[in-house]
């Protein structure tokens, strides 16, 4: 997960991350996730269409560190819309993937946060998952993670890790990040690694910081909560990707079966019972 603090200058951006990408692949990382919109400040002044200079150079690094490279978001530019994307690149540089947004962040709380992503963007229609040596990966984007359907999907089709580039607000990010990556890995026995923006006081659009990734199993809740929401970190949230583990935690709560003959109920004509 890299938290990186992402300045005015494009170029200055793409260079620090393109250096962290370096730093995780030189400590042993095989799979590194950038921040939403890690290449400029939000908004259409810095799109750029995908393939484009953002995606080239984190090509680049992918391939001269040989490392996935799940990277953040940028503002894409696509014919005559707007999307906040996710390009997916593979140790040989070339992009597996690549996620447009689909929840856009529209939010109303006067005094405290209002911004409506829905009126400069386009949403997304795809989901997006791809296989890596490692583990299958789901990819969302920050507001996504508060779609528990999307997270079940994934899991569903065989996701064991799902990734979120985030930017969630001092307002949000305080209140309800941590939970809701939790339950989402709990919920469907999943890893979630969520990477934000570091916390820069000063900015107009202050994110909370706190680059994250949970395991599936509350008993051992390996959380990798940084106290340093304001720090530029590249951290290594566990060792290895343990493929088992998954599969165990499935096994000792078996979620997944049980699931399967409540929908067998949900499929049967209701029969209510109520004292009502
Ligand atoms: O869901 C939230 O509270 C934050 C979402 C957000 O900041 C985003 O999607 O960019």
């Amino acid at each position: 997960m890299v938290q990186m603090a992402v300045g005015m200058s494009k170029p200055g951006n793409i260079a620090k991350a393109v250096s962290f990408i370096k730093e995780a692949s030189s400590a042993g990382a095989q799979i590194v996730t950038l921040p939403e919109c890690f290449n400029a400040p939000y908004g259409t002044k810095y799109a750029e269409p995908i393939p484009g200079p953002s995606t080239q150079a984190l090509s680049e690094a992918a391939k001269n560190n040989c490392i996935y490279v799940v990277g953040g978001s940028i503002i894409e530019k696509d014919g005559t819309k707007f999307y906040n994307t996710c390009a997916i690149l593979g140790p040989n540089g070339e992009m597996i993937a690549k996620y447009k947004k689909i929840h856009l962040f529209d939010i109303n709380m006067p005094g405290k946060l209002t911004f409506k992503e829905s009126d400069i963007l386009s949403p997304g229609n795809e989901f997006t998952m791809f296989k890596t040596p490692f583990c299958t990966i789901g990819v969302g984007i920050c507001y996504d993670m508060r779609f528990a359907e999307m997270a079940q999907i994934y899991a569903n089709k065989g996701c064991q890790l799902l990734l979120y580039p985030s930017e969630f607000s001092m307002t949000t990010g305080s209140k309800h990040l941590l939970l809701l990556q939790r339950v989402r890995a709990l919920d469907n026995q999943v890893f979630v690694g969520m990477a934000s923006p570091a916390r820069d006081t000063e900015d107009t659009y202050v994110a909370w910081g706190h680059s994250c990734v949970v395991n599936p199993c509350l008993s051992s809740l390996n959380d990798f909560w940084m106290d340093t929401a304001c720090f530029e970190i590249f951290s290594y949230p566990w060792l290895e990707f343990d493929g088992v583990f998954t599969p165990k935690v499935m096994e000792a709560y078996p979620l997944t079966a049980v699931r399967q003959n409540v929908k067998k109920l949900i499929k049967r004509p209701a029969s209510v019972h109520t004292n009502l």
